[in-house]
């Protein structure tokens, strides 16, 4: 059974071109004019994209007492709906529990994914087990781990480990993520803010300000340095992380920095909402900003300093956010917007003049692919890539609503926001699972995607920092010790 694409305008990372796409197998097999096949899709004044891919998400995840509710079964649904076909979640061990043990849990979550993912592995505390299983989860096909430096006493790693953690990846040709905030400033503004009285979800903003998250990130780079392993800084959301970044970038160090789809298009006037459900609804960490750090973070994609955009979807349900009644540190951190990142990035950045489509295609899809080593098999449109394939619209709108989104919660933080862009078809391996706004999704269709580790920065990086490593002098007239 073969599918053509027809009568579309390809858009790539680098090239924009009128062709048409043919899929067998669930991989492009042609690309050029009049083509045919069993199946056609009509893409007259459609783009034809490579599918998003989500770099950044915790389906199903147990996480401050309870488990985000999109799991990988509603989650990729959402995903698809949006124009994403992969997704990359995160494993998190429990504290004490080993990462292969953990890598099991989610290897079982992930069987209902409707699309492609892979995972990144999340080092939540530091000892020899830990040291020893990470070059196993490596050779499974998972080159990346995520390091908490916030969430003191529970996801939170000291500089120690977090030095320790890195060397081993720079050992086994890995990436370390970061979420970049100072874990114990933002402990103690938490516990003055609630002496205070300010227990509200609007304190949740007040205790995680700007610099908590500029000091991480700057530290976190210099940890990189010093360990020689590039370093890729999740949820950029300030002026302060990005300007760390885009320093430690002008000087050669390999940093790449996520801002988020939510950070770029809500603002931190959400907190001061007066209904304590609306503004609970929109607490994740780090918090919106404001207007200048929006306007940093647009500036760092369009020069290149931020790299890709994602979500960190991990959706609580108002119920669950109500935890955090009377005391602001127990409402579950986190957001949705799976569904909701393609249409709003071109919306917001496309269709301002923001962002060129190429440079959406690069942001959405293929600076991940790169980064993470999955290149061209991922985000591409490529005669042997997988057929993830979002059929775009320009024309098509929608104003965001929860009543007629995918996503398991009651709400959405982009309510009544209105996107022009949306997807009219989107493909997950060749199979059609948007059909014009029809949900096709095969649950359990997703596959795990393996990611070779060694990828060409960190061969690049090791070999300078071998190049340039400190040296002893030999010396050939050492002086006498001692008088
Ligand atoms: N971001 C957030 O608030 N929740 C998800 C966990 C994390 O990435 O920090
Ligand atoms: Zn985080
Ligand atoms: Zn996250």
């Amino acid at each position: 059974m073969t599918t053509v694409i027809k009568n579309g305008t390809i858009v790539t990372a680098d090239l924009t071109y009128k062709a048409d796409v043919l899929v067998e197998g669930g991989r492009i097999t042609a690309i050029g004019p009049d083509l045919k096949g069993d199946e056609t899709l009509d893409a007259t004044g459609c783009y034809v994209m490579p599918g998003g891919i989500d770099p950044h998400t915790h389906l199903e995840m147990p996480f401050m007492g309870t488990y985000s509710s999109d799991d990988f079964e509603s989650g990729t649904r959402a995903a698809l709906a949006g124009g994403t076909t992969m997704v990359v979640d995160f494993a998190l061990p429990s504290p004490g529990q080993g990462l292969l043990d953990a890598l099991k849990m989610w290897d079982n979550k992930s069987t209902r994914a409707n699309c492609d993912y892979s995972f990144h592995m999340a080092v939540t505390w530091w000892g020899e087990q830990v040291f020893d299983e990470m070059p196993r989860v490596v050779a499974r096909g998972i080159n990346t781990f995520k390091h908490f430096m916030a969430y003191k006493g529970a996801l939170m790693v000291n500089d120690d480990e977090m030095f320790a953690a890195f060397r081993r990846c720079a050992e086994i040709g890995a990436i370390p993520l970061v979420h970049a905030e100072n874990g114990d400033v933002v402990a103690e503004l938490q516990a003055k803010l609630l002496a205070e009285g300010n227990n509200g979800p609007e304190a949740h903003a007040y205790s995680r300000p700007a610099e908590v998250e500029g000091e991480a990130t700057n530290r976190a780079i210099m940890i990189a340095d010093m360990a020689g392993v590039p370093l890729y800084v999740v949820h950029v959301s300030s002026e302060d992380a990005h300007e760390a970044i885009r320093r430690a970038r002008s000087l050669g160090r390999r940093v790449w920095g996520e801002p988020l789809i939510q950070h770029l298009t809500l603002d931190d006037s959400e907190y001061r909402h007066p209904d304590w459900d609306h503004a609970a609804r929109r607490v994740m960490s780090p918090p919106f900003r404001d207007r200048k750090h929006q306007d940093s973070l647009w500036a760092g994609l369009a020069s290149g300093s931020l790299s890709v955009v994602a979500t960190d979807h991990c959706a609580f349900t108002t119920e669950q956010k109500r935890y955090g009644l009377g005391d602001f540190t127990r409402i579950p951190n986190g957001t949705g917007g799976l569904e909701d990142r393609m249409p709003m990035l071109w919306t917001h950045g496309v269709n301002t003049g923001r962002l060129t489509m190429n440079e959406f295609v690069a942001a959405t899809s293929t600076n991940s692919a790169k980064i993470l080593n999955m290149y061209p098999r991922k985000g591409a449109i490529l005669v042997g890539a997988d057929a993830d394939i979002v059929v775009w619209d320009p024309k098509k709108s929608k104003t965001i609503t929860a009543a007629t989104q995918q996503s398991a919660i009651d709400y959405n933080v982009f309510e009544g926001k209105e996107v022009t862009g949306l997807p009219r078809f989107t493909l997950t391996r060749g199979k059609v699972a948007i059909h014009d706004g029809e949900v096709r999704t095969e649950e359990g269709h997703g596959q795990f995607v393996a990611r070779e580790p060694s990828g060409a920065v960190n061969k690049a990086l090791s070999t300078w920092k071998e190049l340039t490593a400190p040296r002893k002098v030999e010396r050939s007239g050492i002086p006498a010790s001692g008088v």
